[in-house]
């Protein structure tokens, strides 16, 4: 559904975004994410036609980023929505029905629809007088208003209250789920880690890693275990009539195993816990792929059972 061939931006000889190459799949959920400065609003825009690449090139279903077909199938939520203050959420988002020549009767229906759908209360005030999550509300459906195949959301959470931030992100994983492509980025990757079928990490203007969740993990994620045993072994601590050691590999759950039925006891638990995104991000920003996480210790445990 989209294609992103070797996408490169200058800003007077600054690279933003250096080559980046990348595929978007009909119906999936494509999250950009990266510290700030990485590159992803430059990726955003251009995959939007909304600025040009200084080389490499963007198509969408099929068009090239730009042609007015591409615009008619694509919604874009910018991070910051310059919204017309004066008018009512109605009136803003009849304004831009009508310059996408959506029919009056269509463009009213949809428009009804989309605002239940985003439960935005108090419709009749002017949008100058809405609140933060309001706007972005208001934002939100002017993206739909002529009903999209490809949504590009640039944070579209940022800055809500974490009521209307968890609305808006189902409410994004909703569109998902009837058939939309989306791509966005996020600076919150617990939303990211929720909703995204494939995530890219940019950082310094590059893709450094990107894959599915599992991918990610496996690549440049850890996997420690948390190993409960009825008697204290080495560099365990006492937990709850336990003693839990956290070790990275099963070698090491071989040797605690051992150690307990030396000193009279057992194993009576064995828990997995694998890298979240957040730390996957960390490691990869850092470039300290290998950076331990069992000296975090046992207190930290929240994984799976084995
Ligand atoms: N119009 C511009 N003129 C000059 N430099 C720009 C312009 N837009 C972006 N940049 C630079 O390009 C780099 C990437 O910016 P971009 O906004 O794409 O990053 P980002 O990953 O979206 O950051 P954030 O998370 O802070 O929104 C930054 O160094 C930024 O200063």
């Amino acid at each position: 559904m989209i294609e992103a061939r070797d996408l490169r931006k200058e800003y007077g000889g600054f690279p933003a975004v250096e080559g980046s190459t990348f595929s978007v799949e009909s119906g999936e959920v494509f999250g950009i994410i990266g510290p700030n400065g990485a590159g992803k609003t430059t990726t955003l825009k251009m995959l939007a036609g909304l600025i040009e690449p200084t080389s490499g090139s963007v198509s969408v279903a099929g068009y090239d980023a730009g042609e007015t077909e591409m615009r008619r199938r694509l919604g874009f939520l910018p991070e910051e929505s310059p919204l017309y203050e004066e008018m009512t959420a109605d009136t803003y988002l009849r304004f831009f029905a009508d310059l996408y020549d959506v029919p009056e009767d269509v463009a009213a229906r949809r428009i009804e629809e989309t605002l239940s759908e985003l439960d935005l209360q108090h419709r009749d005030r002017q949008i100058g007088d809405m609140s933060k999550g309001m706007k972005r509300k208001v934002a939100i459906a002017r993206s739909l208003i002529n009903d999209p195949d490809v949504l590009i959301y640039d944070e579209p959470a940022s800055g809500l209250d974490p009521l209307t931030t968890n609305y808006i992100i189902e409410f994004t994983s909703q569109l998902a789920a009837e058939g939309k492509t989306i791509v966005f980025s996020a600076h919150n990757l617990f939303h990211v880690e929720s909703i995204c079928d494939r995530v890219a990490i940019m950082n310094g203007g590059e893709i450094v890693a990107r894959g599915d969740l599992d991918q990610l993990q496996a690549e440049h994620g850890e996997t420690v275990y948390h190993v409960h045993a009825t008697v204290e072994v080495p560099d365990s601590v006492a937990r709850n009539g336990q003693y839990v050691r956290t070790v990275e590999s099963m070698d090491e759950v071989e040797a605690t195993r051992e150690a307990a039925s030396e000193a009279g006891g057992e194993i009576v638990d064995i828990r997995t816990e694998e890298s979240s995104l957040e730390e996957v991000f960390l490691n990869v920003a850092d470039g300290h792929d290998s950076r331990s996480r069992s000296d975090r210790g046992a207190d930290a445990e929240s994984g799976s059972e084995a």
